[in-house]
C-alpha cells in the first residue's frame, strides 16, 4: 500500500457528518442507553469532536505552510523541539500523544516556525502509525524547502498499549526520520539528538 500523499488532502469532503448517528448505535451495542438524560447530546459532541480530530484530511501542505516560506542564506541547523502532538492510531481509533523534534539545514529557503506546528498536526489529525506520521513530517518539510537536511524524532504514548492490550503505562515509543545530510553525515545527526535532549537553561 502506498504512503498517502504529503502534498494533498486525502479527502476534502469528508468532514465525519453522519457519525452523529452512528455513534447513537454504537452506545446502544456497548450496553447503554441513548436516551438517557447525560447522552442525549453525546452523538452531536462525538461528531464535532471527530470533525477536529480528522481536519487533517481537508487540508493541503501547501495551505498550512501559507505564505511563510522566505528566501534566506544560511546553512546552520535549525531545532523547532518539544512539539506536541496528539493523534489516533489507525488499529484501535485510541489517542496516541507526545512530542516532536524536529530540525533542518536550510538550502536557501526557511519557513516560519509556527509551520513546524501546524505541519505536525496536519498529518497527526488524521489515523495514524507513528512511524509514518514520522516520515510524512520529514517528507512535508523536505518539499516545502528543499533543504540539505531533515530530521524528525517523535516519542509517543500509545493509549491502546496502556488502557487496553498489553496495559504498558510506562513504555513510549520513539522514531525517527533523517534525510539528506543528517543521514549521511553522523556528526550533523548527533548535534541534532544532542539540541532535543538538552533542555532550556541546561548545558
Ligand atoms: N508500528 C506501530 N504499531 C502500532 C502503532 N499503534 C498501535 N500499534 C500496534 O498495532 C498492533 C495491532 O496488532 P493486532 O494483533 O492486530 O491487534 P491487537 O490484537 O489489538 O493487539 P494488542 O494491542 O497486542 O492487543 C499492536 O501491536 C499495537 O501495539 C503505531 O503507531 N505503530
Ligand atoms: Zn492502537
Amino acid at each position: 500500500m502506498p504512503i498517502p500523499n504529503t502534498n494533498e488532502a486525502l479527502n476534502p469532503t469528508a468532514d465525519a457528518t453522519g457519525l452523529a448517528d452512528l455513534t447513537g448505535q454504537w452506545l446502544s451495542l456497548i450496553g447503554e442507553d441513548p436516551q438517557r438524560e447525560g447522552l442525549i447530546k453525546t452523538p452531536e459532541r462525538v461528531e464535532k469532536a471527530w470533525r477536529f480530530l480528522t481536519g487533517g484530511y481537508r487540508q493541503t501542505l501547501a495551505e498550512v505552510a501559507g505564505d511563510a516560506v522566505f528566501q534566506a542564506e544560511g546553512s546552520e541547523m535549525v531545532v523547532v523541539k518539544d512539539i506536541e502532538f496528539y493523534s489516533m492510531c489507525e488499529h484501535h481509533m485510541l489517542p496516541f500523544y507526545g512530542r516532536a523534534h524536529i530540525g533542518y539545514i536550510p538550502g536557501n529557503q526557511i519557513l516560519g516556525l509556527s509551520k513546524f506546528a501546524r505541519i505536525t498536526d496536519l498529518y497527526a489529525r488524521r489515523l495514524q502509525v507513528q512511524e509514518r506520521l514520522t516520515t510524512q513530517i520529514a517528507e512535508a518539510v523536505q518539499e516545502l524547502l528543499q533543504p540539505q537536511g531533515v530530521a524528525v524524532v517523535l516519542e509517543g504514548i500509545h493509549l491502546c498499549m496502556a488502557m487496553r492490550g498489553v496495559q504498558k503505562q510506562n513504555s513510549t515509543t520513539t522514531t525517527s526520520a533523517m534525510r539528506g545530510t543528517f543521514k549521511s553525515d553522523q556528526r550533523t545527526r548527533a548535534e541534532f539528538m544532542s539540541a532535543i535532549q538538552t533542555r532550556l537553561g541546561q548545558r
